[in-house]
């Protein structure tokens, strides 16, 4: 049996991390949690596998079998602003890190970049472009709902998520980017989680990040936890049953137009009754709101005294002093409540009584837009296996 001072020096040398000597002489028994360096996607029961190996135990087959599972990983989602109107995450490019807003109703991971005029840079972390891993030919444009846009050209890089690594990822370098964008200086850019078949890459269209790296996950989902005025999280690879109270129910998800595309087949305002309809929605980490059908809106707001359609602030408002009730969409035949104090979004300007609805009107859209509004009460995984699915749960 070596020495602890030996073990210590051996574990040191390694690399790996150790509590302090005279700490562990105190201890009875102790265990060592070796991290390896690789370049491959992490997966720490495979470091414990090594670890024991190394020292010639056995190795249990739960950690055995975890290790076999394949890489996970989990992210930070924090709130770019104290109303969440998006939620940033940290991605390391090459090597820089950058904030990137996670967007599960896009397919581009784009990111501000050293090909930008210097003045849209200030503030930003940024993607230092490598002429050798240039996509020799390949652009990028993409618009979003909210007007916003950004466009460029292509690099193969390495990206990590949550410690889950894609070697060579599709990186779409900005080389201009709209107004709203410019102005952000907290959003370095955006990681798509939708379908890779709504990629904007020309000519030869590219992956979403999960896309590249879903296959060799332990399991092929990613768990959404966004949390009001609060930091949440994105679990890659596995479902976090710590996160969510009561059983995850599915619904099956339409992929032909690229999106996470589900219909909910009723709604209630509060304690009213389920009002049985069919509503074509998204699920959209990258949109702040919740966008209904007219005649769903018109039902919710008809309970909020005070509130109007306000031409002056674009949308639904109310009084800030309002006691908003819940909203209720029923998905997978399961009641998904959202509180009513989530649905009051924001003042319409700093310091203002007048406050602006977290639901609003889905007309000139085309579907129902299930944003932070709706998701930030849930914890949603996102399946793709041969069906894909979505799953809700309470969080
Ligand atoms: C606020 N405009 C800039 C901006 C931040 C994030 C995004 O991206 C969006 C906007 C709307 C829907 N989906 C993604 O735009």
């Amino acid at each position: 049996m070596p020495s602890i001072a030996s073990l210590t020096a051996a574990l040191a040398f390694a690399g790996a991390v150790v509590a302090n000597p005279i700490e562990l002489q105190k201890r009875k028994a102790f265990s060592i949690h070796q991290e390896e360096r690789t370049t491959f996607a992490k997966n720490g029961a495979q470091s414990r596998v090594n670890t024991l190996r190394k020292f010639s135990k056995p190795v249990p087959a739960n950690i055995l079998a975890a290790a076999a599972a394949g890489p996970t990983g989990t992210a930070p989602a924090v709130p770019g602003d104290a109303y969440d109107s998006l939620y940033l995450s940290p991605v390391t490019i090459g090597n820089t890190t950058l904030q990137l807003d996670f967007d599960t109703g896009s397919a581009d991971l784009w990111a501000f970049s050293s090909l930008q005029p210097s003045s849209q840079l200030t503030g930003h972390d940024y993607y230092k472009v490598d002429p050798a891993k240039k996509v020799a030919g390949a652009t990028w444009k993409i618009s979003y709902g909210d007007g916003s846009g950004a466009a460029g050209t292509v690099y193969a890089d390495k990206v990590v998520v949550g410690g889950v690594t894609a070697t060579s990822q599709a990186v779409e370098a900005a080389t201009s980017v709209s107004s709203s964008f410019a102005s952000d200086r907290d959003t370095d850019g955006l990681l798509g989680l939708a379908f890779s078949s709504i990629n904007t890459v020309q000519p030869n269209q590219a992956k979403t990040w999960f896309d590249t790296v879903h296959s060799t996950l332990a399991a092929p989902v990613f768990s959404v936890a966004l949390k009001y005025h609060a930091a949440g999280t994105y679990d890659f690879g596995f479902i976090d049953s710590a996160k969510y109270t009561g059983a995850l129910t599915y619904v099956n998800v339409n992929t032909a137009n690229g999106f996470w595309e589900f219909t909910s087949t009723g709604y209630a305002v509060g304690t009213g009754t389920v009002v049985k309809t069919s509503i074509d929605a998204i699920g959209d980490t990258g949109t702040t709101l919740l966008y209904l059908p007219t005649a769903v809106v018109r039902a919710y707001y008809a309970k909020v005294t005070g509130s109007s359609n306000s031409a002056t602030y674009g949308g639904y408002v109310f009084p800030c002093t309002a006691t908003l009730p819940s909203f209720t969409a029923v998905i997978g035949g399961v009641n998904q409540v959202v509180p009513g104090k989530y649905i009051n979004y924001a003042p319409v300007t700093d310091g203002s009584s007048t406050c602006f609805g977290g639901i609003q009107d889905n007309t000139g859209i085309g579907f129902s837009i299930f944003g932070d509004i709706f998701l930030k009460s849930k914890y949603v995984v996102h399946e793709l296996s041969s069906t894909p699915r979505l799953g809700f749960a309470q969080q």
